[in-house]
C-alpha cells in the first residue's frame, strides 16, 4: 500500500491566493491514473492520496493566525480554511475521475483532532474499509478539533505520518516542487539524521503555515518506512516501485 502526498506547492500556484496550477495537477493525476491501470506490487493493496494546501489553506490559515499550535474560536476563520481546503479537493478530485481513478474524499475537519498535548488522533476504519473497497481515499491538510485550542491546522504532511503508521504503509512517497532535499551540490540521496541536514533545511518560500521542508523531513524520519521527497518528473517512476528524489530512513 502506498500513501502519496501531492504538495500544495505543486499542484497549485502558491504565490497567488487560491490559484490552482492545473497543467501540474494534470500531470500529477496522470501518472496516478497510469500507475493504476497497470499496478507494481506495493499498489497491490491500494492508494491513498493525500494532498496540502500551498495557496488554498495557507493564505486564509495565516490571515486568521491559526497555524498547528495557535488555534481559533472563530467559526468564520474555520469555515474559510475548510472551505478554501474542500474546494482544492475537489479540483484535486475531479482531475482524478476525469481519468478513471476511483478517488472519493475525507475530510480530515469531519474525521479526527488533536487532543489535549496537541497530538493527532485520527481514526482510519473510513479509510481502510474504502481501500478494501477499491477507493482511492483523498485527504487533504485542514483545520481540526484541537482539546483546549478551539481549532487548529494539521498539515499534509502530518496525516501522511499517521496514515502510513496507522495503516502500515509499504511506501511512502512527497512529490513537491523541489526534485529532493537539497543542499549545494543538489539533491541528496539518502537522509538518516535531522542533523546530517538540519543546516540545509528551511522553510517554505512561499506562505506556509505548517513549516516547508524541515517539519517535513522531521516527521519522516520518526517513520518505520522509508520515505521518498521527489518532484513531479519523479512521480511516475516513484508508482511504479523506484526511490526518486530524496530517501529518508
Ligand atoms: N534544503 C531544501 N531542499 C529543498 N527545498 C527546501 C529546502 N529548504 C527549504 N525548502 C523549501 O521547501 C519547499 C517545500 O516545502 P513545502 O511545504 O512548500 O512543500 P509542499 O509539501 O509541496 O507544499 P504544501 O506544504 O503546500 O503542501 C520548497 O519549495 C522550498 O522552498
Ligand atoms: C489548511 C492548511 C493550511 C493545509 C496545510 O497542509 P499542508 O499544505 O500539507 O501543510
Amino acid at each position: 500500500m502506498i500513501v502519496l502526498k501531492l504538495g500544495g506547492s505543486v499542484i497549485t500556484d502558491k504565490e497567488r491566493a487560491e490559484t490552482l496550477d492545473g497543467d501540474a495537477l494534470d500531470r500529477a493525476a496522470d501518472a496516478v491514473a497510469a500507475a493504476l491501470e497497470t499496478p507494481s506490487e506495493s499498489l497491490a493493496d491500494g492508494l491513498v492520496v493525500v494532498h496540502g494546501g500551498g495557496s488554498f489553506g495557507h493564505y486564509n490559515a495565516s490571515e486568521h493566525g491559526v497555524s498547528t499550535t495557535a488555534g481559533t474560536h472563530d467559526p468564520t476563520a474555520i469555515h474559510d480554511i475548510h472551505g478554501a481546503m474542500k474546494t482544492l479537493n475537489a479540483f484535486v478530485l475531479s482531475r482524478l475521475l476525469e481519468r478513471e481513478v476511483p478517488a472519493v474524499p475525507v475530510h480530515p475537519f469531519s474525521a479526527g483532532h488533536r487532543d489535549e498535548e496537541g497530538e493527532l488522533q485520527l481514526p482510519t476504519g473510513q479509510v481502510t474499509t474504502l481501500l478494501e473497497e477499491g477507493f482511492v481515499p483523498v485527504l487533504h491538510g485542514d483545520v481540526i478539533g484541537h482539546a483546549g485550542q478551539g481549532a487548529t491546522i494539521v498539515s499534509g504532511d502530518e496525516l501522511v505520518v499517521e496514515l502510513a503508521t496507522s495503516l502500515e504503509a509499504d511506501r511512502i512517497g512527497l512529490c513537491s516542487t523541489v526534485p529532493g532535499v537539497l543542499d549545494d551540490d543538489g539533491v541528496i540521496d539518502r537522509i538518516e539524521s535531522y542533523e546530517a541536514v538540519e543546516d540545509v533545511l528551511g522553510e517554505s518560500e512561499a506562505t506556509d503555515v505548517t513549516g516547508g521542508m524541515a517539519a517535513k523531513v522531521q516527521a519522516l524520519l520518526a517513520l518505520e518506512a522509508d520515505a521518498s521527497i521527489f518532484g513531479l518528473d519523479g512521480l511516475a517512476s516513484f508508482l511504479d516501485g523506484t526511490e526518486p528524489g530524496s530517501t529518508i530512513e
